[in-house]
This record gives structure tokens, sequence and C-alpha cells, in this order.
């Protein structure tokens, strides 16, 4: 079982509160003064990711008592009774080992007494020998063509994974085209079906229970096109696989079970792109990249798990998290990748981490007294720098932020990534130091303008400063390096969890949504005047009715 502790009723964080109204005081422009040596002492390096965390509104002591805080919440035996196996999904009375789905070590893993890595290695070399089958053209479709396309139908973490993973990935993508349908909107799989053919197209149904309301709609729908475009019910079997945990379901969907890659209810859907649900990677990239993908997972999982908090790259991110969410009041964390093909990077982790910690019930049954989860929200640098930089530079809110970038671009073409790198590094300075009153006005001066013009302009122009960024450098977004930055922010989310006391891995918030829609759905289909609901939602299906 889990600790049960109320983080607020610690000793550290009574000295965490006194500490950071010292700390708040500071201007980081004065602790980089004071501190030649700060980068030093707050970066960490692992393997070939650098974590620079030194333009923080921190000091040694509030590193300190973060690392205590983390200590009196129980955070050790936490994180060993997840590698364990223990029921630590209390409320579905399930483990949580997405750890062991890239387990190298090949160690035990027991779950009920039983361990798991022959079943783990079982799918694996299913889907490596698919994968080589799909890849080389040796899977023929109905009508004897090799496949050219693969559409993965999935929603959420059976959807997200992949397509971030595959985007961040792309310059290690073979000839497969890859095409993802998740929204329930009928133009997301209209718009798919066009670009593909029936005879050489593998269709995923990736769903963990095998019963989401759009995955299921899209597959149905996308059965019913193939059987339209000429092919028999025979056929379905060379055209159509399932990734999921629920067989019942799959063979009555009718898909052979033969084409099914399972995986276990010990494997949360936010978490499971290292599973079965992950086929569509080793499809899209070739099963040594996706082997690459877990191993790099599993070399951050073994760093997590040995290495003490002080140098521990999930626990540092995970309490500066706190200390900004629970001290600095700060409502969002932003993700700011400098790689194109990061692009989806933050859109997977608003999933991770909000449907992991948005939750204001702890592990006790009480509403919780703090504030728990952030928003997590991001976009690719440097557009982000002309849409949203403005706030993140002069606005009321205290955004954090992680600066990710690769010192090695896989598309090194003219001056490029030199300009993106020098934007990378020039954003965070500019965040820490800010530009001063007597800065700005000497601009001014310099540019000719006058007292007068000074006078109305200069408090336009000037930036605070002491914006708190993280700066993650990776040597190259490979799929080892990638693995690792995932399994990083995986781990410091399940931190974050144990110190707000909250359980992770359960999302009991995503089904009040389903039963209502699931209510409404049937009077949709009648011409009836509906007054069964608020005058609200009474009001929008009749004006709808009306309109459609
Ligand atoms: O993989 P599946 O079972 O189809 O679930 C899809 C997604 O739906 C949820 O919102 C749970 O209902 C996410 O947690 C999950 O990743």
């Amino acid at each position: 079982m889990l600790p049960k502790i109320n983080f607020t009723e610690t000793a550290s964080y009574k000295y965490l509160t006194d500490h950071f109204i010292e700390i708040s005081e500071k201007h980081l422009r004065g602790l980089f003064r004071e501190d030649p040596a700060r980068y030093e002492k707050f970066s960490v390096k692992f393997n070939e990711i650098l974590l620079d965390y030194s333009k923080n509104r921190i000091n040694e002591t509030t590193m300190a008592l973060l690392i205590q805080l983390a200590k009196e919440c129980g955070l050790k035996e936490a994180i060993e009774a997840m590698f364990t196996g223990e029921i630590i999904n209390e409320t579905e009375g399930r483990a949580v080992l997405h750890t062991a789905l890239r387990n190298q070590w090949n160690e035990p893993v027991k779950v009920d007494g039983a361990d798991v890595m022959p079943d783990v290695n079982g799918v694996l070399r299913k889907i490596e020998q698919f994968s080589h089958s799909v890849i080389s053209g040796e899977w023929k479709g109905y009508t004897g063509k090799t496949i050219t396309d693969i559409v993965n139908i999935g929603i959420g973490g059976s959807d997200l994974g992949p397509v971030m993973v595959t985007e961040a990935l792309k310059a290690y993508k073979n000839h497969l085209n890859l095409h993802f349908v998740s929204n329930v909107d009928g133009t997301h799989i209209i718009e798919t079906l066009k670009k593909v053919k029936a005879e050489s197209t593998l269709f995923l149904i990736a769903s963990k229970t095998f019963t989401t309301q759009e995955t299921m709609a899209n597959a149905h729908t996308a059965r019913n096109w193939f059987l339209q475009e000429g092919a028999s019910d025979s056929d379905v079997a060379k055209h159509f696989a399932a990734l999921s945990t629920n067989e019942k379901a799959v063979a009555a969907f009718g898909i052979d079970t033969n084409n099914m890659f399972g995986f276990w209810d010990w494997v949360g859907g936010r978490y499971s792109l290292w599973s079965a649900i992950g086929t569509s990677i080793a499809l899209g990239i070739g099963f040594d990249n996706f082997k690459a993908l877990l191993a790099g997972a599993h070399a951050m999982d073994r760093h997590f798990r040995e290495t003490e908090f002080e140098q521990n790259l999930p626990v540092i991110m995970a309490l500066l998290g706190i200390w900004y969410n629970n001290f600095f009041e700060a409502e969002s964390h932003a993700i700011l990748p400098y790689d194109q093909y990061m692009s989806r990077f933050a859109a997977y982790f608003q999933q991770g981490d909000m449907e992991s910690n948005g939750k204001y019930v702890d592990r006790n049954g009480e509403k919780v007294n703090y504030q728990t989860g952030p928003i997590i929200w991001g976009e690719p640098g440097t557009n982000g720098q002309h849409a949203f930089y403005q706030l993140i530079h002069q606005g009321t809110k205290l955004i954090p932020a992680d600066f990710i970038a690769p010192a090695q671009s896989h598309n090194p073409v003219g001056a490029h990534h030199s300009l993106l790198l020098s934007n990378f590094f020039a954003q965070t300075e500019a965040l820490m130091n800010g530009k001063t009153e007597e800065e700005v006005i000497a601009e001014l001066k310099e540019a000719g303008k006058s007292e007068q013009e000074i006078e109305a302009l200069a408090a336009f122009k000037v930036f605070e400063g002491n914006r708190p960024t993280n700066s993650i450098l990776v040597k190259k977004i490979t799929p080892e390096t990638l693995g690792s930055l995932i399994a990083m922010y995986e781990h410091k989310i399940f931190v974050q969890g144990i110190i707000w006391n909250i359980f992770s891995f359960d999302q009991w918030g995503v089904e009040l949504g389903k039963q209502l829609a699931n209510k409404i759905l049937p009077e949709l289909q009648t011409k009836d005047f509906i007054h069964s609901h608020d005058s609200s939602t009474n009001g929008l299906i009749n004006q709808y009715k009306e309109w459609r």
C-alpha cells in the first residue's frame, strides 16, 4: 500500500513555507551574480540528456528541503512498491507496471505471485514477427498485394503515444504510410479512408478495453468501408488486427484472435505505448528501433530507481513542479520542444499528466486542501515565440517551462539549427534576466528617442525576468533518448502524485461525460422536443434538431 501522508502536515513543508518567503524575494539575476558555479550545482547529466535546472527560483536550501519533503512522503518506498508490482492503483485493484514492458533486466516481476515477464516477452516476439512480416512484404492483402498503409484506430492512450513517437522519430520511418484515426467526428475516418486502398491497408484497432465508443464506431465504419470496397468477411483477418486486453470483445468484433496483440490491466492506457499499443510504432520505424525506445525507457527506470534524489532527474523535475504549483501558486506548466518532430510531445503529456494528477480526492478519500496537477500545455519552438511568449515574458501569470532541444538535428540544412538553438538559449536567458528600466532607457536613448518618447515607452519595454525554466539539452532525438525522455516525465508524474497523496493511475473523472452522452444519444435519434434536461442542454439539443 502507498503511504497516505498529507504533505502539508510534514516538517519539511513548514520549513519550505518559511523558506519560500526568503527565496521569493530574490531575483535570479542576483542568484547567478552571487554564485558563478550555479550551473554546475544545478545541472545533472544522464547519458545523452542534460537537465539544467539552474534557472529556477531555488538555492541549495530549497533543493535540500524539497528532497526532505519527498523522503517524508515515503517516496523511496513508493518507488519500490511500483516497480515490484504492488497494488498501488488501489481504486481499480491493480498493479502499475508499464516499467515491466521495457524491463531489459528480465528479472522476474510478479503480479499475484506470477512472473509477468514470459508473457511480456511473448507479446514482444509476436510484434517483432508481425512487423517484420508486414514491412518485408511477406504479409499480403486479400488481392495478393503487400501492405502500404497502416491505419491505427484508437483514442487517448491508444493514440497519443504512437502519434507522438512516430512523429518524433520520423527520421527513422520506413516505406509504410501511417495514419491515426481517433476522433468520433466522421471527418477523421472519412478523410483518412480517402487516402488508402482496401487491398493494401492494415487496420489496427487499438483499445485497452475494446469498448470505447469512439474507437468502436470508427472500427465498424472502417470494416464496413473495407467490405464495400469489394473485400469479403474472410478477408478481414488479413487486414484487421487488435491491440487490446479484451479477447472476448475482439473476437465478437470479428477479428481473428491470432491477430490480437494482448496486454494487461496493470498497463494504464496513458502508459501503454510500450505495450501492444506500440505495434504501430514497430511497424512505422521497425522493431529494432522500437526495442531501442524500450531500452531508453529502461535506462531511465534504472536511473530513477537507483539514483539518490539529489541527482535523480525525474525527482528533481517533480520537486521543482511542486515548488511552483504549491508555493508560487503557478497553475500551469509549459513543455516547449525546440524540435519540429517533437510537435506532439506536450499534447502527449496533457493526457499523461492531467489524467494522472487531475484529482481532488486524496488517497484517504478526503478532499485535498491544496493544489494538485497542473495544466500542461505547449507548442514547439520557435513557433511559440510568435504566439504566446508575450504572456510568458510580460504576463501576470507565472508559467514554469521546460525548454527541450537536440544538439544535433536530423536535417542539418544551412544555418537553421544554429538559428533554432540560438533562440532556445536566448529565451531562457531572457526569462531569467529580463531587461531593467535602466537598460531600456539606455537602449531608447541609443536609438535617438526623445525624453518624451522614452517617458511614454519605457514602462512597456521593461522585462521583470525572474521567470523560471528548465533547459533539457539532448545530444540527438533517437529512439533511445526519446524513450528516456518519456520515462523521465512518466516518473516525474508518479513522484508528484505520491507527494500530493493522490491516486495517479485511475481516471474516474472521464466516466460522467460518457454516461451522459449515452443517455443523450437516443434522444438525438427522434424528432421529439427534448425537455428532460436543464434549460441549456434542452435548448441546445432542440436547436440542433431544428438546424440539422
Ligand atoms: O484504450 P481504450 O480502452 O480504448 O481507452 C482509451 C482512452 O480512454 C480513456 O479516457 C479512459 O476511458 C483513457 O484513459 C484511455 O487512454
